[in-house]
């Protein structure tokens, strides 16, 4: 067998519970078949019940671990999470440029589901100057594009208008994700390619668990793109991927527990009994 391995790499905080964070991308990369590698940039102390610790990575260890994996081992497709800190923002940013990282998914993670804040406020700022510039795809929530346009979104045109702004800085690809609009029958995620609106449209399970549904969204396009799709075609695949790790829980921990990266095989098994 001599197959070309498609390599990515993530870029984010660890979760002791294994569901979001490094671990939730880890898993992601090696069920859709690509070799994962990691360079972590905080320890956060977490459970289904929430997030209880953070340790932050200095800043020249984060940058020591990409650098050790872009020389050594190379990456098709790199995506970032949890970045609490400027110093660790310019780290990165630095090393995108330096290796040319084209493939970068910025999933722009802010505040846990559990409410714990993991960027600081004072590098929201970088986030917008630093780091989406360089994106090849940004994955906001709700209330993180809220954030970032400094105003709410409570209608589609408004959420538009987020899209095209993020595009104005320089994030080529922008999926608005809807997994906050809990009124809405579907969980429907914005697409905006600088041509077209999409809708990436699911039904909305009725579930608890959720948590790590934005990582895994965000690693499943980075794997995707790792293995040479287009952008377009990569954010549709990671929204079937999402929606069936959201379908079929695992009803694991006493919260919000993590959803399921095995469930895109259970079809196949059916079929192969
Ligand atoms: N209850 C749900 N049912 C179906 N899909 C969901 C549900 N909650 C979130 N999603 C989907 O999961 C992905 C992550 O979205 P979201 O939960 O908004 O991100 P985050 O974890 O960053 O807050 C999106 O594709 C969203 O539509
Ligand atoms: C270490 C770490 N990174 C990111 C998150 C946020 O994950 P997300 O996918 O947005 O899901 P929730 O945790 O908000 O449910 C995290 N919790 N921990």
């Amino acid at each position: 067998m001599n197959q070309k391995v498609a390599r990515a790499l993530t870029i984010a905080g660890s979760d002791s519970g294994g569901g979001a964070g490094i671990q939730a991308d880890l898993k992601t990369f090696q069920e859709l078949h690509v070799y994962g590698m990691s360079a972590i940039t905080a320890i956060t102390v977490q459970n289904t019940l929430g997030v209880h610790g953070i340790q932050e990575i200095r800043p020249d260890i984060v940058a020591s671990q990409i650098e050790a994996v872009t020389t050594d081992i190379g990456v098709d497709a790199v995506k970032t999470g949890m970045i609490s800190n400027i110093k660790i923002m310019e780290a990165i940013a630095s090393l995108v440029k330096k290796y040319k990282l084209s493939n970068l998914v910025i999933d722009p993670v802010m505040i846990s589901k559990s409410g714990h804040a993991l960027l600081k406020e004072d590098a929201r700022l970088a986030l917008k100057e630093l780091l989406i510039p360089l994106a090849m795809v940004i994955t906001p929530n709700l209330p993180e594009a809220e954030v970032l346009v400094g105003h709410s979104l409570d209608n589609m045109a408004a959420r538009k208008e987020a899209a095209q702004y993020l595009r104005d800085l320089g994030a080529k690809h922008v999926v608005i994700k809807g997994g906050h609009l809990s009124d809405q029958e579907n969980a429907d995620d914005l697409f905006y390619n600088g041509n077209e609106f999409t809708l990436l449209s699911s039904p909305r399970f009725h579930t608890q668990h959720t948590h790590g549904t934005g990582c895994t969204f965000s690693a499943a396009i980075t794997a995707y793109l790792a293995k040479g799709e287009a952008p377009d075609i990569a954010v549709q695949r990671a929204k079937n991927y999402i929606t069936d790790a959201i379908r079929y829980p695992l009803n694991i921990g006493q919260g919000h527990g993590p959803t399921n990266h095995w469930a895109h095989r259970l079809q196949e098994e059916q079929n192969e009994k």
